[in-house]
Formats: C-alpha cells, structure tokens, sequence
C-alpha cells in the first residue's frame, strides 16, 4: 500500500510485514527508517483502549524487524496526542471499579492488570532497540506526554502545547511520565510545578526546559528534520547504534560502576563486528567511501 506523507508529499513504500492498524500509519520514509503516525486525527489522536494497544504492538514489531534501524513518531491531523480518550479510556477503567459484582480485592487485581498493560505499551518504545524520535506538534497532554518520555529523541514545532495534565482529571500520572521526567530534565522544581498543576507549557518552555532538544518554525520543518536524523541514524552501523541506546538506558538506570560492566561484556561479542573494520575503513577513506551494513 501506498500512503501520501505530510512532510514532502512524495509516495512512501508502507511496510508489508506489519499487522492491520486501524488507527495508526506506518510508512517507510527512507531505507532503514519507520514513520508510525498516529491517527485518529478527528479525536485529535486521543487514545481509546485500541491505539493504546497498538501502539505497544507496533514498537514491539518493529524491535524485530531487522530492516528497520530508526523510528520517528508523530500525529497525524492537528496535534500529537489529546491523551487518554476521555470517554472510551475512562469507561475501560470505570467500568472496573463500577462492577458490583466484583470485591475491592479483585478490582484492585483487574485494575492493576490493565494499568500495566498500558504502562507496557507505551515501555515498548524505551525498550525497542531501535532509537524513537517523537516529531511533537500542536497538543501534546497527559498521555501523550508519557509517550514522549518514553522516546529517545523529542523535537517539536513551535506550536507545541505540552501539559502533565493527569491532576486534571483526578489521577496521579501511572504510565511513564512522573518516573522518567527527572531523568529527561534537569528541573527538579519545575517538574513538580508541572505536574502538580497541569499548566500548559509552550514549545520555547519545554525547549529550556529539556523535555524537546529543538524546535521548529512549522510542523513540516519539525518532520524533515527528524525523517533525516532518523536517516542519519539509520546510515550507522545497527550494532554501534543498538548496542549505543542499551548503555544509556541501563547507565540512566544503575550505578556507574555496573553500567561500565555491562558494556564490556555487551562489547565482548559485538566488538566483533564487521561493522567495527567497515566503518574504520570508511573514517579512513575520509568520506570517499560509504559504509553498508548487514541488518541486524
Ligand atoms: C491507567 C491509564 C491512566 C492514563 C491517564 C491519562 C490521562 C490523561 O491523558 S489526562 C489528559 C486528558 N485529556 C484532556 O484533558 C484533553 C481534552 N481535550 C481538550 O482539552 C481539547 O480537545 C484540546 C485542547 C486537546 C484540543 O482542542 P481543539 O479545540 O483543537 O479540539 P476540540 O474541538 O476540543 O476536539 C476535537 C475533537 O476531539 C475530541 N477530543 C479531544 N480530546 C479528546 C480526549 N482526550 N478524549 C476524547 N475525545 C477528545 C473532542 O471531543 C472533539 O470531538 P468531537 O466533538 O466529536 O468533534
């Protein structure tokens, strides 16, 4: 299937390996490089229990396809994501906590079940070994900010409008944001004031903040800028970038002393590469000659 994407108006290949969608688009922008939008652009992508879940079953797909080296991710329509779909989303978790057939022991268990279910989604990203970079445009809220925070890589256009806005219907967040946040930004105090608030914070704020590390004029410019990071990414060696986006997860999760073991027994084996002599041979051609890599 062909698709029109927003960025160039050229005709991108879909990917044929994945299962339907109903409310995501997946295109191949370049070689190496998937584009998952998603599209529910009429609710302003708001997520209803189904692009919850297929969001968590996209990442966990393209994790194993070998073709695929980088990923952007975007909304299609006029925002990003208005967070958890306010009527569907809310009735799933309702519909637990409402069941009088049910004791509070066992809608406890029921809605644990289902929160780390949607916590898991929205992990499959951190965990896909491929490096995700959110393309943020007009709102992004709730969890549509959980969902940034999980990628490795935020860029927006100027008319980003991002908000922890869970306080705001009653929650403290569960799905991401309030355990990576810190860990993203360096404002301690200000990520309490976000969430303890709710406030919107602009595109400029979220820059000098930490939370996007650049901002564009338009949407446009904010996605071809991130189609061709990912494609620079996706030009490196699999094994260098993958074995790259392991460390800073495990470094940002332990000790400095157990994240340099971890990368000498990770590099043990995959120092081993053809991908080591290919780009030594490249860097010494001094750009005369482009490395290729097997997929991984
Ligand atoms: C265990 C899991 C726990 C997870 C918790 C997650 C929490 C959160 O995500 S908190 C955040 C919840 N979201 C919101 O509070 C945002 C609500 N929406 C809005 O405030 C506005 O829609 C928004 C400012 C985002 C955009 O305004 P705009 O004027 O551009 O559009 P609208 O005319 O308001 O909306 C267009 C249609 O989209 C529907 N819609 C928007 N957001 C949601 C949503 N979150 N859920 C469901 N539907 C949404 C809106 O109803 C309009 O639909 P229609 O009337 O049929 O045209």
């Amino acid at each position: 299937m062909l698709l029109r994407s927003r960025c160039s108006g050229v005709l991108y290949r879909s990917l044929s390996t994945l299962p339907a969608f109903e409310h995501l688009l997946v295109t191949e922008p370049k070689k190496h490089v998937a584009f998952v939008q998603l599209n529910r652009p009429d609710k302003r992508n708001s997520l209803n229990p189904k692009l919850w879940k297929e969001i968590g079953t996209v990442f966990d797909h393209l994790a194993e396809d070998s073709d695929i080296r980088s990923i952007v991710l975007a909304g299609s329509g006029k925002a990003f994501c208005a967070g958890i779909d306010l009527k569907e989303g809310i009735a799933k978790l309702t519909a637990i906590f409402q069941d009088d057939s049910s004791d509070v022991a066992r809608k406890a268990r029921s809605l644990r079940k289902l929160i780390s279910s949607f916590q898991n989604d929205f992990t499959a990203i951190e965990k896909c070994p491929k490096p995700v970079i959110s393309a943020v445009h007009g709102y992004c809220i709730g969890a549509g900010i959980n969902v940034i925070s999980a990628c490795d890589i935020r860029y927006s256009s100027s008319d980003a409008t991002f908000s922890i806005k869970e306080v705001d219907i009653g929650i403290a967040a569960d799905v991401g944001i309030l355990n990576r946040i810190n860990k993203i930004v360096g404002s301690d105090s200000l990520t309490r004031e976000l969430a303890y608030t709710a406030r919107d914070m602009t595109a400029q704020e979220a820059f000098e903040y930490g939370l996007v590390s650049r901002v564009f004029p338009t949407f446009d410019d904010c996605l071809s800028a991130s189609i061709a990071l990912a494609e620079t990414i996706a030009n490196k060696s699999p094994i260098a970038v993958q074995g790259t986006k392991l460390t800073l997860n495990y470094a940002r999760d332990h000790t400095i002393e157990d994240s340099i073991n971890f990368i000498l027994t990770w590099n043990q084996s995959q120092l081993q590469s053809e991908d080591l002599i290919k780009s030594a041979m490249a860097a010494m051609s001094k750009g005369k000659e482009k490395a290729e890599f097997a997929n991984v």
